[in-house]
């Protein structure tokens, strides 16, 4: 599903991001990848989503070598991903309803289909009753949930998270990873950044860990 064979990453400035990665995530995993600040972590999640390429070695995601990818083929391939960000990056003067529709707007569906799908991944996330509320009266797990929602809506093979749970307590950080093993368990790959160790280790999931951009741990699948 998710390939790197001997990946590397140097950045402009002559800083290697990543090196040599290798490493293969089975469609049906849940993954998470940890390491120090700077160690690659974002920049392994860049090159999944086509928001910068590989310098040396090959991406492959089910099948299809990334770097094979056409610039005008880069938006289909991002619509088989859904990413959920730290920081949730909603917009806070639309109502929950209105962000999670943000994608499927984009990408064209007619309203009807968009209403539905809205209120399916709203449901999924526990937030039915919330779609006429706006961001800043919900609490930082909810808006957090919002974010998930709309990283599904689009129905992706693939979720990236990046430090989901980073400003959330342990109890809404539990939560939340609860969340992306439902999605997991109805077949969507998942692949996580996260710095909380403590949390991580107690989900029994595979861990990939980068130090200084070199895969160190984890590529093996079980
Ligand atoms: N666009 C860029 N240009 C140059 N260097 C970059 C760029 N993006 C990242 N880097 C460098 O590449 C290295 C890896 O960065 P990356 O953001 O992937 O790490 P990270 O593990 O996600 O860190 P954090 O946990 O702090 O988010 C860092 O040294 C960073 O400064």
């Amino acid at each position: 599903m998710i390939n790197f064979e001997r990946v590397s990453k140097r950045y402009a400035e002559g800083h290697d991001a990543l090196r040599e990665v290798s490493f293969e995530i089975a469609r049906d995993d849940l993954v998470f990848l940890t390491g120090h600040s700077g160690a690659g972590k974002s920049t392994l999640m860049r090159l999944i989503m086509l928001m910068d390429r590989a310098t040396r070695g090959k991406v492959m995601i089910d099948g299809v070598d990334l770097a094979r990818v056409a610039r005008r083929n880069i938006p289909g391939h991002r619509r088989d991903i859904g990413v959920v960000f730290q920081n949730h990056q909603l917009l806070f003067d639309r109502p929950v309803f209105d962000n999670v529709a943000l994608p499927l707007i984009i990408s064209g569906y007619d309203y009807r289909e968009v209403g539905r799908r809205v209120r399916a991944a709203l449901d999924k996330v526990g937030l039915l009753n919330k779609e006429r509320a706006m961001p800043l009266t919900l609490s930082g797990g909810e808006q957090q949930r919002v974010g998930i929602a709309r990283a599904v809506v689009g129905r992706p093979r693939i979720l990236l998270a990046d430090e989901p749970t980073g400003n959330l307590d342990p109890e809404l950080s539990s939560e939340i990873m609860q969340l992306f093993e439902a999605f997991n368990q109805v077949g969507v790959t998942v692949l996580i950044a996260s710095h909380d160790l403590a949390l991580i280790s107690r989900l029994r999931h595979r861990i990939l860990t980068l130090r200084e951009g070199r895969l160190v741990q984890g590529a093996a699948c079980e």
